[in-house]
């Protein structure tokens, strides 16, 4: 193997205890997302079904498998070094976030588990993930309790933030899809949710179903725990040790919900908070407000391209990906979770959007920010917190220093911004800055890492200076006086030997189990003619090899011995400086945890503008407005991830939407011409706005969106094992139940996975709900062209994509220029002609469409249940809808790239289609007949 990571070491034999092992091993209950990890000191090991999984996962092959007690039907082992350890670790807890990790440490049949983390709970194993690597999420665990309040549905949610050491909790009503919980889940940006082991029958309840679901939905491991751990006996009593007020009657509105404190125990419980004592007194709790943020389902962040997605061509196809333009990993951790919780507050949305617009208007002060002081500072937060529990080093302190160092001139350049906004930029940040490293607070810090930290040895050695400390001092003397000693002699056995000192003898370390000791050391061709000095007793040979002889003299040995007992003492002194200076430095941990966030939200927003700023076309401050507004009207607006990939020239588009007017819009138009794209940017700028960004367009007014609700093809529902129809017909079930007046929708395509009859009746039934009971702004692309017949009072739009055929060559261009009215019916007719189409099958298409134009009402009659049976003015609509949509297939089919043959064959598999429809519908039949 080439790749050094993938060097795997051998694992000794021991026949005996490797029986033991085995035995021992085999013992241990199996769960297949449980790897145990055994530290062998130089490297670990995995072993039976793990082992497996690991060589198939990492070495991408079974050949490292060694299986121990002999043959080949022993326990499965694999060894990994440090380096895919730590790898793997970050698979497993982070990036696949999909297993929990035990450490075993031992030896022969005796081991015991030392440590343990999963994908919420990551303390344990913290260093070895983000050694090398930036940490980007904020791992939430969360613990969820389901009841029955008269009957309904209530919700118990509580989440623990270990790094923000954030308790919080909540609890609502919610309805059989648990479309809430999945939002709140969704917010939290919960990796690990405990669910309560139920009983047989309680488990296998449809509900307890659906939220086992609903968690997988959400990119989250669900851990199952006992009841028992939801008990609040001892909740008041722990968060009185936990919580910094100390208070626990202000939480009175979280511990009277009793399925809101149920959680918070099993949360606190779970995160094993309560064992670090470093942590106690310094939690904060809140009772989450559901509504703080604006609520997006897995769904609608599937549709907008939130976060970043394995099957991602480039960085700039996810929201994530084109706005993480931060220098530092806090604000890429900051940005994930704002991505998740978009604000619906009018004030702090605008707040945000005049710090962007600040940065934007001032590029002195963001090139200042960002590339002066920004770019390489470490991870403050994550280093904090390691000062908290005392773990930090000396370099983890100097990183620390060189931050507070730059402090001051942030500091600056914000004084020296004088736009509208410099009063907000003062009382957010420089204000702040200065107020953190002011006297008492970094300059102390900065003050105490000068006189303690020998800063002329960095980066070579990180040490306590000897000035800092008169017993340190004291030693640092005697070893040198000690080391001036052993100089000496080694010059004198030199002459001794008529060598030159460096040249031909050379003064060195000898490595004797776990200690050195100084030496002499000179070439074999040197050792041949001194060979008769060296043998007269006075000198002493210690070792041979092809190297050289290292050998020594008797007042040398009792000098290098001298030295080894003073470095001892003088090792033991800087070890307990280093851990007085770290718990000094540690008193500092508030202050730089205020300063880690400031951090994080102005390089985050520096970046926003930075982004606006450097878009192929500028982006623009929107105009917010309240949510009742009924407003939404967006000039020339783009999609920010299609314009920013290579090749694309993107074609802007308006989309004014008004209450009474264009709330409503109906947007038709063949395959890929842009019908997606374009209802996906509305929902992408409200999304970007709210979050507090510039959008894509010219122009922008906005009123503030609850809830984005989006509904786009048939997503990922086949792994589920739901049907398309039904994975369709729930997630707008979901809809329907989720959203307000204020919410937006965006529905693609719906009606897709099922026969195209019972598709329309969903989509025409939804969209009647959507604009009679609902009275939401809401974009429906579809290909059901009777949707255009859509009346309402909220006020219905049709919009079509633009689409040209050149009559010379019969080729399709795609303009996505979107404009009002409908799409042209004979569209297909048209393409079907061009494209030397089988010219029977035109034919008909041709005196088809005349003959449907008669139908001129159509489908007035379905209601809210798309299934229900036909009267014979609905099976005449329907039939029509059937017609039209084989048109529309017809049309869609991509003429210009196909063989004569694929052609013909993929156009009669339609016609057969469509005659296999017919008979179940007799006004189609007789249209065919006709
Ligand atoms: N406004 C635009 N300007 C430039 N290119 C665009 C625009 N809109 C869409 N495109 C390009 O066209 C492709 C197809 O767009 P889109 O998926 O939105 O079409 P569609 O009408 O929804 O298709 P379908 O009906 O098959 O789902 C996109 O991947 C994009 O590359």
């Amino acid at each position: 193997m080439e790749d050094p990571l993938l060097e795997a070491p051998e694992l000794s034999k021991d026949d005996r205890s490797d029986n033991g092992f085995v035995k021992w091993f085999k013992a241990l209950s199996q769960d297949s997302t449980l790897v145990r990890f055994f530290d062998r000191k130089d490297f670990y090991s995995v072993h039976g079904e793990n082992a497996l999984f690991i060589a198939r996962t990492f070495y991408k092959t079974t050949a490292v498998v060694k299986y121990m007690g002999g043959s080949a039907t022993g326990l499965p082992g694999v060894t990994l070094n440090k380096n895919l350890f730590e790898t793997a670790l970050r698979h497993l807890l982070v990036e696949s976030a999909e297993y929990s990790v035990q450490m075993f440490e031992g030896s022969g049949t005796q081991w015991r588990k030392t440590r343990q983390a999963s994908p919420g709970k990551l303390g344990a194993f913290e260093e070895e993930l983000f050694r090398n690597v930036d940490m980007t999420d904020v791992p939430v665990a969360a613990a969820l309790l389901l009841g029955y309040t008269e009957g309904a549905r209530t919700v118990g949610i509580a989440f623990a933030d270990a790094a923000g050491r954030r308790l919080g909790a909540c609890e609502f009503a919610d309805d059989e899809y648990f479309c809430s919980t999945e939002a709140v889940l969704l917010q939290l940006g919960a990796k690990e949710v405990v669910l309560p082991k139920e009983n047989d029958a309680a488990a296998q309840s449809a509900d307890a179903g659906r939220l086992r679901d609903v968690v997988a939905r959400c990119n989250a491991l669900g851990s199952e725990r006992p009841r028992v751990v939801f008990g609040t006996r001892n909740l008041e009593q722990d968060l009185g040790r936990l919580l910094r007020s100390g208070n626990v009657e202000q939480h009175r509105d979280v511990l009277e919900r009793p399925l809101a404190s149920a959680a918070l125990a099993a949360v606190i419980a779970f995160s094993e908070v309560m064992a670090v004592d470093s942590g106690h007194g310094k939690w904060g709790l809140a009772l989450y407000d559901t509504g703080r943020y604006m609520r997006l389902d897995v769904a609608a962040q599937r549709a907008l391209n939130v976060m970043k997605q394995r099957t991602d061509a480039n960085d700039s196809f996810s929201l994530y990906g084109l706005m993480n333009k931060g220098r530092t990993a806090m604000a890429k951790r900051l940005l994930k979770v704002w991505l998740k919780q978009p604000l619906v507050d009018l004030t702090e949305i605008t707040e945000r959007h005049d710090i962007v617009e600040a940065f934007a208007e001032d590029p002195t002060l963001r090139e200042r920010l960002r590339n002066l002081h920004l770019r390489g500072l470490p991870d403050i937060e994550r280093l904090t917190r390691k000062l908290e529990r005392k773990k930090a080093t000396l370099a983890d302190l100097c990183q620390l220093y060189r931050a507070s160092s730059r402090l001051p001139m942030m500091e600056e350049a914000f004084r020296d911004h004088d736009g509208p906004h410099a009063q907000l930029l003062a009382t957010r940040y420089a204000d702040k800055l200065a107020a953190a490293h002011d006297d008492e607070h970094l300059a102390k810090f900065e003050e105490l890492l000068e006189a303690a930290i020998d800063l002329d040895r960095i980066p070579d050695e990180y040490l306590i200076c000897a000035s800092y400390d008169s017993d340190l001092q004291g030693l640092r003397e005697e070893k040198d006086k000690v080391e001036a000693t052993i100089n000496k002699l080694a010059e004198d056995a030199a002459d001794d030997l008529g060598l030159i000192m460096d040249k031909t003898i050379k003064l060195e370390w000898h490595k004797v189990a776990n200690t050195r000791t100084r030496c002499l050391r000179i070439t074999q061709t040197e050792e041949k003619k001194v060979r008769k000095k060296l043998q007269s007793g006075r000198y002493m040979t210690l070792e041979t090899r092809k190297d050289g002889t290292k050998f020594t003299n008797r007042q040398l040995k009792e000098a290098a011995e001298r030295l080894q007992a003073i470095s001892r003492s003088y090792d033991q002194r800087q070890h307990a400086l280093v851990e007085q200076v770290v718990s000094v430095a540690a008193t500092f941990a508030e202050v730089w945890e205020g300063v880690a966030g400031m951090v994080a939200e102005m390089d985050l927003l520096a970046g926003f503008a930075e982004l606006a700023m450097c878009a192929p076309l500028p982006y623009v401050r929107p105009t917010m407005l309240p949510a009742d507004a009924s407003e939404l009207k967006l000039t020339a607006c783009r999609h920010p991830c299609v314009e920013a990939q290579d090749g694309v020239e993107f074609i802007a588009n308006d989309c004014h939407m008004e209450r009474g007017k264009s709330w409503f819009q109906v947007i038709t138009g063949p395959n890929m011409a842009g019908k997606s794209t374009y209802i996906r940017q509305v929902g992408v700028a409200v999304l970007m706005a709210q979050v507090g960004c510039f959008v894509a367009c010219e122009h922008a007014r906005i009123a503030v969106r609850d809830c984005i609700f989006a509904r786009v093809g048939a997503g990922d529902c086949q792994l589920r094992g739901i049907s398309t129809f039904m994975a369709e017909m729930l997630e707008t079930a979901a809809i329907l139940k989720g959203a307000s007046s204020k919410s937006l929708v965006i529905i693609d395509e719906l009606g897709r996975g099922t026969s195209t009859y019972d598709g329309f009746g969903l989509a025409w039934a939804i969209s009647e709900h959507l604009m009679q009971e609902i009275g939401c702004p809401t974009l429906f692309a579809t290909h059901f062209h009777e949707l255009t017949a859509l009346q309402g009072p909220v006020g219905v739009a049709n919009k079509h994509v633009e689409t040209a055929i050149d009559e010379a060559s019969g080729k399709l261009t795609m303009l996505y220029q979107v404009t009002e009215g409908a799409c042209d019916q004979s569209f297909g007719i048209h393409v079907a002609e061009f494209a030397r189409f089988p010219p029977e099958v035109v034919e008909l298409a041709k005196r088809k469409a005349a003959e449907l134009e008669d139908f001129s009402a159509p489908a007035q009659g379905f209601g809210q249940d798309a299934k229900r049976a036909c009267t014979d003015e609905e099976e005449a609509a329907q039939s029509a809808a059937r017609a039209r949509a084989f048109l529309q297939e017809f049309s869609a089919l991509p003429l210009d790239k196909m063989e004569p043959e694929e052609a013909t064959a993929q156009a009669q598999a339609l016609y057969k289609q469509l005659l296999a429809d017919a008979a179940r519908m007799p006004t189609l039949q007789r249209l065919l007949e006709g």
